[in-house]
């Protein structure tokens, strides 16, 4: 796993996020389901989303609800290193998950994570709030990211 001084050479674009072994990631947006999706032979349909009503950027989670949240900014992966995402524990202390894969080499684009509202109370959160960390490790023999995400 990388530490801070080669996050910061990799990632200098996060230098005031960057903790001594990883990279805390601010959210964007959260949006609600508004359709159905589906994978059926490979085939993505994903479902569709609409922003979330927030009032002064603070958003409110119902209880036993499932949103999908964007990530501040756009991220580059450089090949050779993969990437997870692991949850500020604050959040898991809050009874709030937030549910991710696996970030991969050569990946450029907008991480988008589910966030779950898995209490009994409504949740209240700001936009840019940190909310998971990457963790950074190097790959042998790498290849590179080019799927249906790719922004470039
Ligand atoms: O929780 C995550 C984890 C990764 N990513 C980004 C980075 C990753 O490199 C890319 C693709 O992730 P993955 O390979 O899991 O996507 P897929 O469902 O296999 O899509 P594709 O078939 O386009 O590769 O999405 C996210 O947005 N959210």
């Amino acid at each position: 796993m990388l530490g801070e001084k080669e996050l910061l050479k990799l990632f200098p674009e996060y230098s005031d996020t960057i903790q001594p072994s990883g990279i805390d990631l601010r959210m964007d947006k959260i949006y609600r389901q508004v359709g159905s999706g589906s994978l059926i032979d490979n085939e993505k349909n994903l479902p569709e989303i609409e922003e979330l009503e927030s009032v002064d950027d603070i958003y409110t989670l119902e209880p036993k609800t499932a949103y999908s949240v964007t990530i501040e900014g756009k991220i580059e992966i450089p090949t050779g290193y993969t990437m997870l995402y692991l949850p500020r524990s604050t959040l898991l202390r809050s009874f709030i998950s937030v549910h991710t894969a696996v970030g991969d080499p050569g990946f450029y684009g907008t991480l988008q994570f589910m966030i779950v509202n898995n209490g009994q109370y409504p949740y209240k959160i700001k936009k840019g709030e940190r909310i998971a960390q990457a963790v950074v490790f190097p790959v042998e023999g790498s290849g590179k990211y080019n799927g249906s995400y790719q922004e470039k």
